[in-house]
């Protein structure tokens, strides 16, 4: 699958129930082994731009929160809390394989502005430049656009988008489940992994329910959503477990995990 094993800019996107244990706190060994991991895709000569969740699940974990705060100030305030904790990791693990990472904060509103658009793919290229990877989330402490509902943001839209401002030959969605099936498994025990997709139709996008659990936001439908966007830009889209973060390696290698989402006339 040419697709990607030759993609070269990758953006990878993980969800807070790869990022966490149920508490909250921070899963340090499989946060510790993707960091390397990704250094690794990026010591081969790829540049990789992560998507990272978590702000608000980690935070929740640090100031001892069991349950979201229905107060969308609550949840921006423990969103700034986690934000500061990832961020202290992300640029830990890194560092310590000889990496330097930036925080980018987005908000829908900056991608909506041709000016503030073209600000932050011109930070995004010059990063990329110097060999620096960029750790992107939701600005989720200034965001109110996506906060009037229970869901604080979506982050599956969020590394769509980021895919199609940098130009990303490929977009990689980490999750705690190894695709699309036909439907919930969790609800369907005869529910089936679809491994390819060839154009997100209706039928598809019916088969995406909601998330699977209480610290998981959007579910398989902003996956599906996502794969779109990035589908429409060209971009193919692989939705797969973020379980083992060296599953990654072999889906360089030509092997075949999750669910892969092909623009229409890109199936070879
Ligand atoms: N058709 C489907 N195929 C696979 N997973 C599905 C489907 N419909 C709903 N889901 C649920 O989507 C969940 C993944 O989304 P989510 O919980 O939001 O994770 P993340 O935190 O990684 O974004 C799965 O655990 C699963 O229960
Ligand atoms: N921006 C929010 C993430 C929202 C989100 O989409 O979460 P997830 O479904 O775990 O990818 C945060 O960092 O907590």
């Amino acid at each position: 699958m040419s697709h990607i094993t030759q993609a070269k800019r990758v953006v990878v996107k993980v969800g807070t129930s790869t990022l966490t244990y149920e508490t909250g706190r921070l899963n340090l060994r499989r946060v510790e082994e993707l960091c390397k991991v990704l250094c690794g895709l990026q010591n081969e000569g790829r540049e990789v731009v992560l998507v990272t969740s978590g702000a608000v699940g980690v935070g929740m974990g640090k100031l001892g929160l069991h349950k979201h705060p229905e107060e969308i100030e609550q949840r921006q305030a423990i969103a700034a809390v986690g934000q500061c904790e990832l961020m202290f990791m992300y640029d830990k693990f890194f560092g310590e394989y000889n990496h330097t990472v930036a925080q980018v904060l987005l908000t829908k509103d900056v991608v909506q502005d041709t000016v503030t658009k073209r600000n932050v793919e011109n930070t995004f290229q010059t990063l990329l430049q110097r060999g620096i990877i960029p750790v992107v989330n939701e600005n989720d402490s200034v965001a109110t656009d996506e906060l009037a509902g229970k869901n604080f943001g979506d982050n599956d839209t969020l590394s769509a988008t980021v895919a199609t401002l940098t130009e990303a030959d490929l977009l990689v969605i980490l999750t705690d489940i190894d695709g699309l099936y036909s439907s919930d498994p969790r609800k369907d025990p005869k529910a089936q992994r679809i491994p390819y997709v060839y154009g997100i139709t209706d039928e598809i996008r019916a088969l995406a329910g909601g998330a699977g659990s209480d610290r998981g936001t959007g579910g398989m439908a902003t996956k599906v959503t996502a794969a779109c966007i990035a589908n429409d830009a060209g971009i193919p889209c692989v939705v797969m477990s973020g379980a083992n973060p060296r599953d990654l390696y072999d889906l360089f290698d030509g092997v075949v995990l999750g669910t892969t989402f092909l623009p229409l006339g890109a199936e070879n």
